[in-house]
């Protein structure tokens, strides 16, 4: 559904995105993660035809970019942009006249983003949590078959962070391809995302959260029933965290046999797969 090769686009002396490439499949939520600055927002502004890049391939349900590749786009930009004196139901009737959806879409997805008690607010009035769903609201209306979302969590409380992530889900299962962008990385885990993760204007990782974590190291945990000396090649990796060794490693089979070569018996042991947040940590490593 979208297909992007080779996007560039520099500010002035800065190169925003250099060489950036992200192909998403219908049914797919393609969670962009990367740092500040890293080139996330200004990709969806080219996508969604708002900023021009310098060279590179956009297309969109196989169009590229122009009116008819734009119709299929459901945007959600990361600076809210609402109409604060109209009320949420009239911000959502112009998205919806535009995409061509009926006042049974509005009330459903108010209901879906639990925006129905503040349908006749004036957005300006609205909570951060509350204008963010509203904008959510307005991507998703006539049922696009791209979204981009753009941080559209931020400033969400629980509650209907859940609510935006299960109509994520939803337009996900109905067929929607989603660019999920987002810096808060337990819901990419929530919403089963593959990961594309950005840096200094390109995707330097793509691929499902197992494929890109599986080569990042864990962590072995093992307390011991009294004070104990780790092995040297063990001690250099470990820390200790309330009485347990916490040791960084590749192979933890191999690790805790050569806990138990030196004769240390462990009366606990656990092992912390990497996550999402090691991912990230991994990153600013190589940007260092
Ligand atoms: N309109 C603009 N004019 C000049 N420079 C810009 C403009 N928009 C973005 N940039 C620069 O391009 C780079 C990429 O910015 P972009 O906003 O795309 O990053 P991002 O990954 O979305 O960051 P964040 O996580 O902070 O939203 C940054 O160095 C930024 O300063």
């Amino acid at each position: 559904m979208l297909q992007v090769e080779g996007l560039r686009k520099r500010y002035g002396g800065r190169l925003a995105l250099d060489g950036f490439d992200l192909t998403v499949e219908p049914g797919e939520i393609a969670g962009l993660i990367g740092h500040n600055g890293a080139g996330k927002t200004t990709f969806v502004e080219v996508v969604t035809g708002l900023v021009r890049p310098d060279s590179g391939l956009v297309l969109v349900g196989g169009r590229s970019a122009g009116r008819a590749a734009r119709a299929k786009i459901g945007y959600a930009p990361q600076e809210l942009a609402l109409y604060p004196s109209l009320t949420v139901r009239e911000n959502m009737r112009l998205f919806a006249a535009l995409a061509g959806a009926g006042k049974r879409a509005i009330t459903d997805l108010a209901a879906q983003l639990q925006l129905s008690d503040c349908l006749d607010t004036p957005t300006g009035l609205l909570s951060g949590g509350q204008r963010r769903r509203t904008q959510a609201a307005t991507a998703m209306i006539g049922d696009p078959p791209l979204l981009l979302l753009d941080e559209p969590t931020a400033g969400a409380d629980p509650q209907t962070r859940g609510a935006l992530l299960d109509a994520v889900r939803a337009r996900a299962e109905a067929g929607a391809a989603v660019v999920y962008t987002t810096h808060y990385l337990p819901e990419l885990v929530d919403l089963d995302a593959t990961l594309a993760v950005a840096r200094a204007g390109r995707v330097v990782a793509r691929g499902t959260r197992h494929e890109l974590t599986r080569d990042l190291p864990g962590e072995l945990r093992v307390a011991f029933d009294g004070p104990r000396e780790l092995p040297a090649p063990l001690r250099e990796r470990a820390r200790t965290v309330d009485g347990e060794f916490r040791i960084t490693t590749a192979d933890a089979p191999a690790d805790l046999g050569s806990l138990l070569a030196a004769g240390l018996m462990p009366v606990t042991v656990d092992v912390r797969r990497p996550d999402l947040d090691d991912l990230y940590r991994s990153l600013e490593t190589v940007d260092a």
